[in-house]
């Protein structure tokens, strides 16, 4: 036994301490002791002995982890059959609850022989560190060196008995659960290690749960009824068919008295009074658990199988209720070239090694997020079914303690190796927040309410398969389990808001959520008035539209109407002109027709009869013949034809009428009929000369004939009868007579009139700028336009200096004689007219 528990370690090897010892602060100085005791103690105090790491107990709220080294077999000699006996051969696999199966493969346990001493990897340093060294092979081929793993809670030889390794491992876990404190133990190690061993161990040997349940119920037996406590016993198994997900199996058989049972639950939570009978229902299970032969172990458990014992107390007591005790056996990792596994095994170990890789993700994660609090703890657990189950152990809200189970082989060093280095940091895990047990149920309903959340939103969908598939009672035992399988249930038949509403959230969630909910109400309501402000500016901005539109409707009206005007105006202007032309020139043909017509010597006519229009001056009465004769001369412009007054023009007319006729009896008098006719013609010849001069374009002119009768009395320009007739017009009107001889034609007035007045009106062809031939013309010069009567009378008036050279003597005039035709010109009416002004005036 001796030198299987302690090997030797390997020579020609490099230790490697990853887990440095810790050594105790140093002792502060001795305080002085009292002068009354010094006479009662000794002289010289020893220091205490300092506490050797063995002895040193790692810290209560951390992680417990122990480590287990599995009896090696080794070459059974004579003597050493001798030594071992029966206890060798009580090593055996599934050696309790036994197994008929093991007992077949258990003489192929024994028969592996091989030399011990170099074949070992591991070694204990002390009871809390180990020592690993690699195999020859890698120390030459890799450079492997040895590695030291501290910190463990204990490590246990592999000479070490169950039973301590229930009293260091085990006992302090029941001790807590019997004060009402949950706790759990978890197994973990390569497959063929020896964790179902440690767990439920053999007749003989018997494991953790015997162990535990034999000290439960032995601590219970003594106590009073007022404080008896019940205990609820539930094993099942998380298992992979094929690889196909994970399923959920109940290992307690149905055959259990229904009236020790929970029928309402879907895993049987059967109530336990004793440890035989617990341990009778553990038997029945593990004849149930998933089992399967390989290369490594040849009952290899193919399952995690959980081991829940729910004790609840009485009715009566004050004591804290509803502690739990757990206890996992995992399936071991397995390495496919050690296994051998295929197929359908292949797909098992794939389902356990995930497992297990999982598992250690959670322990690696909450230890990180105690490093660091900051970085958020990572869900591995929604990963598998297990870790789940088992949340709030792997977030450190409760207590459990690992136990590593290696095998001490040298082709075991891989394995072990592997192990030691994933879960030696789990040492330094925490448990920092672990519950009250006054407090342990409502803050297990409210954590356990709080992860449905996440449960029902992350389950796989292989685990609702597995719990659809199964379906099976779960027992007060397995809250956590519980919670599962019913979310799963409620996932699927209840509505969201069902769901929401079942869920407590703990104060701090609450009282998070309420303030984000504030917050995000106040935002909305934020958003809100600033959509409100926006949708007031957008109505002020539409109503200012309208108004702007409004008024640009009637500035478009205005403009419209405008234009209308404007075109009216232009047409008016545009019919005037043509009218007036065209009026002109019929009038002037008939006022040629007349001349003509009309004897010359008629004493009529001298008679004109002058009706201004409109714009006449009014003429100034007459108590003289002369002033007669100047009024009678006055010529009359009409500017504006359209402006016609009748009434005005009328009573205007008739007053110039009577002048016109009183003038012409004077002049009858004075001058022959013959005179008087050359006297008018050349008078009108000059009226029509001036006039043509003076026109503007768009006025008419016309003659006055009152004997002919057909030139109209509302004529625009009017010509009458000089008062006064000169000599030179005498002369000219000689001249114009019929039959004189001259080298003009008989009608020299007339010719001349129609001449002028032909090139005084403006042709509309010229107005065009074309001849009458349609061609065009070259500009001309703008014609004169003629000027209303007042501007005509300022004219003559500043003509009278012209008459004041007039009547100077010849001879002061330069000496010049002037020829016939300047007299003619001299003669014109506008002359005359003015002489006959300067000669009122004078008098
Ligand atoms: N400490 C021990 N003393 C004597 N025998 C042991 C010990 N540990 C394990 N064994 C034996 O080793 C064999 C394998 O052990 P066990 O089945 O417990 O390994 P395991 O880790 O559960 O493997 P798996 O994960 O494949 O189920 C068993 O036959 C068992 O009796």
């Amino acid at each position: 036994m001796d030198s299987i528990t302690s090997p030797q370690p390997c020579p020609n090897t490099v230790s490697v301490r990853r887990n440095p010892p810790r050594r105790g602060r140093p002792t502060p100085m001795k305080a002085p002791i009292p002068s009354q005791l010094e006479e009662l103690l000794p002289t010289t105090i020893s220091d205490p002995p300092l506490p050797t790491v063995a002895d040193q107990a790692p810290p209560s709220e951390s992680l417990k982890v122990f480590l287990r080294i599995k009896p090696i077999v080794r070459t059974i000699t004579a003597a050493a059959c001798k030594q071992l006996g029966e206890a060798t051969r009580s090593r055996a696999k599934n050696a309790w609850p036994q197994n008929p199966t093991a007992k077949k493969n258990s003489t192929k346990e024994k028969q592996p022989a091989k030399k011990i001493g170099s074949e070992i990897c591991i070694s204990v340093t002390d009871s809390h560190s180990v020592t690993i060294s690699p195999p020859p092979s890698l120390v030459d081929s890799k450079k492997i060196k040895s590695e030291v793993y501290e910190g463990f809670s204990h490590v246990f030889a592999s000479d070490s008995l169950q039973n301590e390794v229930y009293e260091k491992m085990v006992k302090p876990i029941v001790n807590d659960f019997l004060e009402g404190r949950s706790g759990m133990l978890a197994a973990l190690g390569p497959s063929g290690s020896g964790k179902t061993h440690t767990v439920f161990g053999t007749p003989r040997e018997r494991g953790m749960v015997p162990l535990a349940l034999q000290h439960i119920f032995k601590q219970s037996k003594g106590r009073d009824c007022k404080f008896s406590r019940s205990f609820y016993l539930s094993i099942f198994e998380i298992y992979s068919e094929r690889g196909k997900g994970e399923k959920i199996c109940d290992l307690i058989p149905e055959r259990v008295d229904s009236g020790l049972q929970s029928s309402s639950k879907r895993v049987q939570e059967v109530m336990v009074s004793n440890a035989p009978e617990a341990e009778s229902l553990i038997a029945c299970a593990m004849l149930k658990r998933a089992t399967s032969m390989t290369n490594t172990n040849s009952q290899s458990s193919r399952s995690q199988c959980i081991i829940n014992l729910h004790m609840k107390r009485g009715e009566v007591s004050n004591q804290p209720d509803d502690a739990v005790l757990t206890v996992v056996d995992l399936a071991g990792a397995e390495r496919e070239k050690r296994t051998g596994n295929q197929g359908a095994k292949l797909l098992e170990s794939n389902f356990i090694n995930n497992t297990s890789m999982v598992f250690g993700l959670c322990l690696r994660a909450l230890l990180e997020h105690q490093k660091n609090p900051k970085k958020p703890l990572q869900k591995h657990f929604q990963n598998s079914l297990l870790t789940k189950y088992l949340r709030e152990y792997l977030e450190g809200k409760k207590r459990m303690s690992l136990i590593l189970t290696v095998k001490p082989g040298e082709d075991d060093y891989l394995d072990t190796a592997c192990l030691l280095r994933q879960a030696s940091p789990y040492m330094k895990i925490k448990f920092n927040n672990i519950e009250d047990p006054s407090s342990s149920i409502c803050n297990k309903r409210s954590i356990q309410s709080f992860s449905r959340i996440g449960q029902q939103k992350r389950m796989k969908p292989s685990a609702i398969d597995a719990q659809t598939e199964e379906p099976k009672t779960i027992g007060d035992g397995n809250l956590l389990l519980q919670e599962v399988q019913t979310n799963e249930a409620s996932t699927m038949d209840k509505p969201d808001s069902i769901r929401s509403s079942s869920v407590k959230l703990s104060s701090n969630e609450s009282l998070t959520r309420e303030r984000s909910h504030i917050i995000t109400q106040n935002f909305a309501k934020a958003i809100w008035r600033v959509l409100k402000q926006y949708k007031d500016k957008l109505v002020v901005a539409e109503r200012e539209v309208e108004s702007v539109g409004e008024n640009l409707r009637n500035e478009m009206g205005r403009r419209i109407e405008l234009e209308n005007e404007l075109e009216d105006l232009k047409s008016r202007c545009t019919c005037s002109k043509e009218n007036t032309e065209q009026a002109t020139l019929i009038k002037v043909e008939e006022a040629e027709r007349v001349l003509e017509s009309s004897p010359v010597d008629s004493p009529k006519s001298t008679e004109h009869v002058s009706e201004p229009i409109c714009s006449v001056p009014e003429p100034k009465p007459c108590d003289s013949p002369k002033s007669a004769e100047s009024v009678s001369e006055q010529i009359c412009f009409v500017s504006e034809p359209t402006c016609n007054s009748p009434k005005t023009t009328g009573s205007i007319s008739e007053q110039i009428q009577q002048d016109t006729d009183t003038l012409a009896q004077t002049n009858a008098a004075k001058c022959s009929p013959h005179q008087a006719s050359e006297s008018s013609s050349s008078h009108q010849e000059s009226c029509i000369n001036e006039a043509a001069e003076d026109q503007m374009p768009g006025t008419s002119v016309e003659l006055g004939d009152e004997e002919a009768g057909c030139l109209d009395l509302k004529q625009d320009l009017v010509i009458t009868q000089p008062a006064d007739a000169e000599v030179e017009d005498t002369v000219d009107l000689k001249r114009n007579k019929p039959g004189h001889s001259m080298a003009e034609p008989s009608n020299p007035p007339q010719s001349h009139v129609k001449s002028r007045l032909a090139s005084s009106f403006e042709d509309p062809k010229d107005e065009m700028g074309l001849d009458r031939r349609g061609k065009p013309t070259k500009p001309e010069k703008p014609k004169r336009r003629l000027l209303p009567a007042s501007s005509s009378l300022l004219r003559d008036m500043t003509a009278l200096a012209i008459d004041d050279e007039l009547e100077k003597p010849k001879g002061v005039r330069g000496g010049k004689k002037s020829t016939v035709d300047d007299e003619t010109k001299r003669t014109q009416g506008s002359i005359s007219l003015l002489r006959l002004l300067q000669s009122n005036l004078r008098h």
